[in-house]
């Protein structure tokens, strides 16, 4: 019987499924953007995108599509209400576990200072690794097509790199992902902690995001302003430059670091001229010798004919996991939402109080990138053309006014005497959002993640707006 006011008609009980997952088989889920899904292991090793799961603990996701994967078999228990749900015995980690312990051979031969080319040490994977200055740890590239598992397998490579006390630098070059950063940025972080498993972007959390369980990391960020490096080749191209530059010298300082090589997650485009002309560019840049292509046959010959006759260069392939989901640009575009709020509100679990102050117009200067049509290469000028269109700085000045408004603008390390081609080059100390611009009043209200006044007058602007 039903005490008054507390009838249980209405109520959701919550039904727990126990699973018992064999040996080397997956369990992949999806949630949507408004459920929850909770995972505990209760027995056995249980392991997502390579972080391993503590046994005991309750995990809970949303708006994620992921895979708990086990090596040795494991029992767990979940509930809520995923959009899918299944087991697969068809897991691809064991190509992908075969890839790290190449890699880390690669690794403990930079540690004794072996600078032999390491022919002989990836006998797993179908061309051997013959990578690697002296002393360093392998440039990993990973690219294929979009929704091939890239960052997935960045993940994978990132956590058991971790686990073995690696300190690989991370490089997401897909600005649409903004990993440890917000959607529109490029990025690059010294990964030595697990990563949290129960971030939507799974990369764990930045300094900006308020207090975590992981120990937060410190990003390199550089902002390309929108989604794909086609909106504006010259301007990408000019910022993965700049970060390889920031790399390299965190590699000449940390040792641990340059043992560990780099991970570099690619933007998924390789179907076009321009995709080819990409992946050489990033190639050259940051010295990559390791590129690895995933389930497309075509990318991995063109790349081997490409790279092959470079001794130091290694293409190899691997599978892409039959796990991997498409993500269509409605839900892409919510997810770059979510990590927009959580940029300044922080994640549901630690939710802290954006703050908004308010500053004088005069006190910004904004910048946007310039139209990639503007920007043309002197050799691709006609003869007898202005050459002075070629030397345009690659940002222009906006002017402050109401058509700012709901815009997120990157707050960079520059000041306002600094020259454009400066301002072009500078990276990113952290985001703004501009609430309201008053002409008349010549003020603007800014929501800012943090309690300070503006750290710099110097901001870029993107193709990115949040309305709440
Ligand atoms: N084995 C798996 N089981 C379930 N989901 C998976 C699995 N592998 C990857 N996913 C999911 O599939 C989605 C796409 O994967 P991922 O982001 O790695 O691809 P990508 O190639 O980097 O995509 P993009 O080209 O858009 O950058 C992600 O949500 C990821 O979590």
């Amino acid at each position: 019987m039903d005490l008054p006011g507390l009838s249980s008609a209405g109520q959701t009980s919550v039904t727990t499924t126990t699973v018992d997952l064999r040996p080397e088989t997956e369990w992949r889920f999806e949630v949507g953007l408004d459920s929850i899904v909770t995972v505990k292991v209760l027995q056995g090793n249980a392991e997502i995108f390579g972080t391993e799961l503590a046994v005991g603990r309750t995990y809970s996701f949303t708006a994620t599509k992921l895979s708990l994967f086990t090596w040795r078999g494991c029992r767990f228990e979940w509930s809520g209400d995923p959009l899918a749900e299944y087991i697969s015995e068809e897991s691809v980690m064991n190509s992908y576990a075969n890839l790290h312990f190449a890699l880390e051979k690669v690794r403990m031969q930079a540690a004794q200072k072996d600078a032999f080319y390491r022919r002989d040490v990836m006998k797993d994977i179908k061309n051997p690794i013959a990578s690697g200055q002296e002393g360093e740890g392998p440039r990993v590239l990973i690219i294929g097509s979009r929704s091939s598992g890239k960052t997935t397998l960045a993940k994978i490579l990132t956590a058991y790199a971790v686990k073995m006390s690696r300190s690989p630098i991370v490089v997401s070059l897909d600005p649409k992902e903004g990993m440890l950063s917000l959607p529109g940025t490029i990025s690059a972080a010294s990964f030595s902690t697990m990563m949290d498993v129960e971030e939507e972007e799974s990369w764990g959390s930045s300094a900006t995001t308020g207090p975590m369980h992981v120990p937060p990391k410190n990003p390199t960020v550089y902002y390309f302003g929108s989604d794909s490096p086609t909106d504006n080749i010259r301007f990408y191209k000019s910022l993965v430059s700049r970060l390889s530059l920031a790399i390299s010298s965190r590699l000449a300082m940390d040792h641990k670091a340059r043992i560990s090589g780099c991970i570099i997650d690619a933007a998924g485009i390789i179907d076009q001229k321009v995709g080819y002309d990409l992946i050489d560019s990033i190639v050259a840049d940051l010295s990559v010798d390791v590129v690895v292509t995933i389930g497309n046959e075509r990318l991995y010959n063109d790349l081997l004919k490409r790279y092959q006759p470079r001794k130091q260069i290694t293409v190899v392939k691997v599978q892409r996991s039959g796990g991997v989901v498409e993500q269509d640009a409605a839900y892409q575009r919510s997810i770059q939402r979510r990590m927009i709020k959580q940029y300044f509100y922080g994640p549901p679990k630690t939710a802290l109080s954006a703050f908004t102050i308010t500053a004088d117009i005069s006190s910004l200067t904004v910048y946007k990138r310039r139209e990639q049509s503007h920007l043309v290469s002197s050799s691709a000028l006609p003869i007898g053309s202005d050459e002075s269109t070629a030397l345009l700085s690659l940002v222009t000045k906006v002017e402050v006014s109401p058509a700012l408004q709901n815009a997120i603008l990157a707050v960079l390390y520059a000041t306002a005497k600094d020259s454009e081609d400066d301002i072009a080059e500078a990276s990113v100390m952290g985001f703004v959002l501009i609430l309201d611009v008053d002409e008349t009043k010549k003020k603007l209200k800014v929501l800012m993640p943090i309690q300070a006044r503006l750290p710099s007058q110097v901001f870029l602007m993107g193709s990115y707006h949040y309305i709440e």
